[in-house]
């Protein structure tokens, strides 16, 4: 079968777009798993750190179905969202629109430049839990706030949440790449405590209004970053006490960086906003065979070279913040 693509990043944190909503593709779900593996490989035919599938909806402007790299479904993506609001907006000729999710209809919108030339939209990270139940996280607690969970690690303490993905976030004074994977590794193992698996995100406080976070996410491994990871990162760094509620928190991440806002509303509930980049890398075709990779290949492909050069400025300018 031959298929259109375009390949996209948030934050560095990378995907292929499938149009399944203007495009006629009809799917399986096994295709669509077999699809995020086959082309999210690294070094084969493309290569992400999964696939979003925009689809129809008859309750928003479009649907967003994300697939991680190992073919297992992700109830939400931030970055993702953001790639996905970009290619609905332009294709509605909207500044604003509904997108449906898993769990969620969610709002999204073309908003000012975060940085120069960086065309940056934003959307919402909803339904937010912290309840353990809602990951879910097998435990007879209420609230797992800052708890050390001897199974994963013995002195690290774990804020759980969902986003509604499912997230464990620790801050630390020090952020090392293989502690991450070590400790991510070792809690998408437990299934008897995280049947689901996670994403698991180690958070440097940079100052009142910086923070650093480093994510290993569930069915990928370490990404340079992870929209719904910074999100949930943000809102823990404020219940903690460590960043303001209500204000603007930019977040630097291996990928570059996002700005963020958490709110506790009137009900107790919680929203957060997630800001940032969806960059355009390359367009094109692939021949996908769903029974032999083998016989799977790219077509062709298009650049978008201003746009990869637009990112690279920023994600070097964010580097010096880190
Ligand atoms: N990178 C994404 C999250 C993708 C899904 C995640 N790996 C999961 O399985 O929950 C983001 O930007 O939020």
């Amino acid at each position: 079968m031959n298929i259109e693509f375009l390949k996209c990043h948030g934050s560095g944190n990378d995907f292929i777009i499938i149009d399944e909503w203007t495009k006629g593709y009809r799917f399986t779900e096994e295709e669509r798993k077999e699809a995020a593996i086959q082309l999210s490989r690294r070094n084969s035919i493309i290569g992400s750190d999964g696939i979003l599938f925009v689809i129809g909806s008859s309750n928003a402007d479009a649907k967003m179905r994300m697939f991680n790299s190992d073919g297992s479904e992700a109830e939400m993506c931030g970055n993702g969202l953001r790639c996905v609001a970009r290619y609905a907006i332009e294709k509605l000729k909207k500044e604003s629109l509904m997108i449906e999710t898993m769990k969620a209809i969610l709002p999204a919108a073309k908003v000012p430049d975060v940085y120069e030339g960086i065309q940056t939209f934003e959307v919402a990270i909803e339904p937010v839990s912290l309840n353990p139940a809602s990951l879910p996280l097998q435990t007879g607690k209420a609230s797992w706030k800052e708890t050390i969970i001897p199974e994963i690690d013995k002195e690290l303490t774990f804020t759980a949440l969902s986003v509604p993905n499912p997230h464990l976030v620790t801050i630390v004074e020090k952020v090392s790449d293989e502690q991450v994977k070590a400790v991510g590794k070792k809690a998408n193992e437990l299934k008897q405590l995280l049947p689901n698996g996670t994403n698991v995100s180690f958070v440097k406080i940079i100052n009142e209004s910086t923070i650093f976070v480093r994510t290993y996410e569930r069915g990928v491994g370490l990404t340079n970053a992870c929209g719904t990871a910074m999100s949930a990162a943000t809102l823990v760094s404020c219940l903690l006490g460590r960043q303001p509620l209500n204000e603007v928190i930019t977040v630097l991440n291996p990928g570059g960086m996002v700005q963020t806002v958490a709110e506790v509303r009137g009900d107790e509930s919680y929203s957060i906003k997630l800001r940032g980049n969806a960059t355009y890398e390359f367009s094109g075709s692939v021949q996908l065979d769903f029974h032999n990779a083998e016989k799977s290949d790219l077509i062709e492909t298009q650049d978008f070279p201003e746009e990869t050069a637009a990112y690279k400025k920023m994600a070097d300018y964010a580097k010096t913040m880190a």
